[in-house]
Order: C-alpha cells, then sequence, then structure tokens
C-alpha cells in the first residue's frame, strides 16, 4: 500500500473550475472520505488519482513517485464506481478473477480460488459465483464490482460511492468490512461518499470539497467539532447544525453573523423558551423540532420524552460555533 498526494491540483472543464488548488497528503493506511456537495470536485480529484484524467496544473504522486506520466494500469490502483462495470458474458467467478489472471501478476490457480472464495464470502455473493453477470440484481452486481477490486492488493484502492445503490442492511454489513479491510491489510482507501454514516464510521480522515477547494482536512471527529466553516461544518452531522443569526440568543462576539449549534450544543432545560413544534421518532433518534424566536431548529431529545406540539422547553447554547458573515469560523 502507499501513501498518495496531490499537490496544486487544478483541473478546468470550459469555465468550471472542478479542481482549485487542492494540495492533501493520504497517509499510507488511510481511509479517506471525500465528502462534499454535488458538483465539488469530489469525483474529478479520484479521477486524477486514478489517471483516468490529467490535472491542468499540479501533480500527483503514489508511493513518493511522481505519476503523471503513468496509465492506470501503471499506477496500480483499484477503482470501484457507483455504476457497476461487469463483463457481461462472463461468470461472476470469471468476473472476480479476472483482476488476477493479468499476466504481470501470475497468481497460482489455488491463491486465485482462495481470493474469490473470500471476496465471495465478504459480499454475501457465493451462492451466485456460476451465474452470468446479467443474471444478477442491481445490488448484486455492484457486490461483484466491489469484488473485483478487493481481490487484489493494489497501492491505493478508490471507490466513488460504491454502497450507494445498495440497501441499508448490506450497506451497513460492506461499512463494517471495508473498513476490517483497511485495518487488516492496511489499505490505502480514498472514497467518495453523500452519506456522512459512511463518512463517520469508516474514515480516518475526511476532506471536505466545496466548489472544487479543499476546506478542511483531517479525522472526522476533528472536522465535526472544530470546523473551519459553515460549509464544512453542514457536511457532518444529523440532524444538521442549525444555522441562525449570531445574536439570537443574547451577545455574539465581534465579527459573528452566524451562532452555528448542533443538537449537543443546545442544552435544554435552562435559558429561554422555545416552543415544540413536533417531535420526530426515527427509532435510533428522537428529533425535537422547535421554534425560538420565530426562528426553526432541530435538535435531539430523549426517546421516552413526554413533549409534544405546544408544548415549551427553555433552551440556551452550550459552547457554540461563530462565522462570519462569509462563513468563515470566527469563535
Ligand atoms: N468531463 C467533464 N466535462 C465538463 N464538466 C465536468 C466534467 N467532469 C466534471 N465536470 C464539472 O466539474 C465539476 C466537478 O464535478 P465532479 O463530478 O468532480 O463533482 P462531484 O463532487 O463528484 O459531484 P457529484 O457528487 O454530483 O458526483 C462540476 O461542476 C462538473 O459539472
Amino acid at each position: 500500500m502507499a501513501e498518495v498526494s496531490l499537490s496544486g491540483i487544478t483541473r478546468r472543464f470550459g469555465d468550471t473550475l472542478a479542481l482549485d488548488d487542492v494540495s492533501l497528503t493520504v497517509p499510507d493506511g488511510a481511509f479517506v472520505v471525500l465528502l462534499g456537495p454535488t458538483g465539488a470536485g469530489k469525483t474529478t480529484a479520484l479521477r486524477m488519482v486514478s489517471g483516468l484524467d490529467r490535472p491542468d496544473a499540479g501533480e500527483v504522486h503514489i508511493g513518493g513517485r511522481p505519476v503523471g506520466g503513468l496509465t492506470p494500469a501503471q499506477r496500480d490502483v483499484a477503482m470501484v464506481f457507483q455504476q457497476y462495470s461487469l463483463y457481461p458474458h462472463l461468470t461472476v467467478r470469471e468476473n472476480l478473477e479476472f483482476p488476477l489472471k493479468s499476466p504481470l501478476l501470475r497468481t497460482p490457480r489455488a491463491e486465485i480460488d482462495r481470493k474469490v472464495a473470500e471476496v465471495a464470502g465478504m459480499l454475501q455473493i457465493a451462492h451466485k459465483l456460476d451465474n452470468r453477470a446479467t443474471n444478477l440484481s442491481g445490488g448484486e452486481m455492484q457486490r461483484v464490482s466491489i469484488g473485483r477490486a478487493l481481490v487484489r492488493r493494489p497501492s491505493v484502492y478508490l471507490m466513488d460511492e460504491p454502497l450507494s445503490s445498495l440497501d441499508a442492511k448490506l450497506r451497513a454489513d460492506l461499512r463494517v468490512e471495508l473498513k476490517k479491510i483497511q485495518a487488516d491489510f492496511g489499505a490505502t482507501l480514498i472514497y467518495v461518499t453523500h452519506d456522512q454514516v459512511e463518512a463517520m464510521t469508516m474514515a480516518t480522515h475526511v476532506g471536505v470539497l466545496d466548489q472544487g477547494r479543499l476546506l478542511q482536512f483531517g479525522a472526522p471527529r476533528e472536522v465535526y467539532e472544530n470546523p473551519v466553516s459553515i460549509q464544512a461544518a453542514a457536511r457532518l452531522g444529523q440532524p444538521r447544525i442549525n444555522l441562525l443569526p449570531a445574536d439570537l440568543f443574547g451577545d455574539a462576539p465581534p465579527r459573528a453573523a452566524t451562532i452555528g449549534l448542533r443538537p449537543e450544543q443546545i442544552e435544554q432545560g435552562a435559558g429561554a423558551d422555545s416552543t415544540v413544534v413536533r417531535v420526530e421518532r426515527l427509532g435510533d433518534q428522537t428529533r425535537l423540532h422547535l421554534i425560538y424566536r420565530d426562528h426553526a431548529l432541530v435538535t435531539v431529545t430523549d426517546p421516552h420524552t413526554p413533549l409534544g406540539p405546544g408544548d415549551l422547553v427553555p433552551i440556551r447554547p452550550r459552547q457554540p460555533f461563530y462565522f462570519d458573515a462569509a462563513g468563515a469560523r470566527v469563535a
């Protein structure tokens, strides 16, 4: 496995700046999740590492060597896309074996069989090994695509929303498996997702992209607890961070335009009254929708709460974030 670094990567498509001077280092064995709204540049960043696309400026290094002149195969990366890409005329087993049969690798037969069985078991597709790839559901095809990457031990795995087409149970299982692969094999992974549960549970580091710029790069807890801006703060946390006028609860620091409150930053039972609008029971979380001085906010509460619409709950901020008018953190 290998360290991956991007230095000053810029990529334009006409007037669109898909990546704007992005620099980041993915340590060897790290699981990096790229987060950001649609069009932020996440897929473009992966394509820069894979060699499927080239930067207008900047350099990518894998394992310490510049890879600008190398093809995807020469870069020794394994990719999984949101859209499965299988060989339709081959069986599941043949699709999984394919990467191991490269003449360069010369993998012994017994080793191929062992790896295919291991990966098929992990992805819960062992019973489908002799099916043609076309005789599978969408979720099964996607698992085979993931399997085709996992039979190999490349320098780096690149994954673009690989779990988004799977049902919730399988997604949860595969989150655990991917994390295990990373931990067991010391694999370096760069992974794009919109799903912040994936980011919080799997990532050693998250990179928050917005309009082609890397806003923040760090451990998921670090980005959650110490966001540099509104854009970074809004990427993590369910329910989303509440963003309200800075002085809504009283004095605000100089230059603050917005106060940011995650659920745990709203103390209930002290302060001034808010009115309960709705209690939303989601099973693993009970959300409280409140109105405070004409502003709506959402927090979480005890699953056994007796509160209901119209009830009053005193609230006050606890160690809130403050942001300036441009969204940068000021306190
Ligand atoms: N081949 C291309 N031609 C023209 N514009 C492109 C091309 N690829 C990407 N872009 C533009 O570059 C920007 C970044 O796109 P990218 O696909 O990297 O975003 P993303 O963060 O992966 O978004 P999503 O979450 O929707 O997949 C977007 O504005 C997109 O329209």
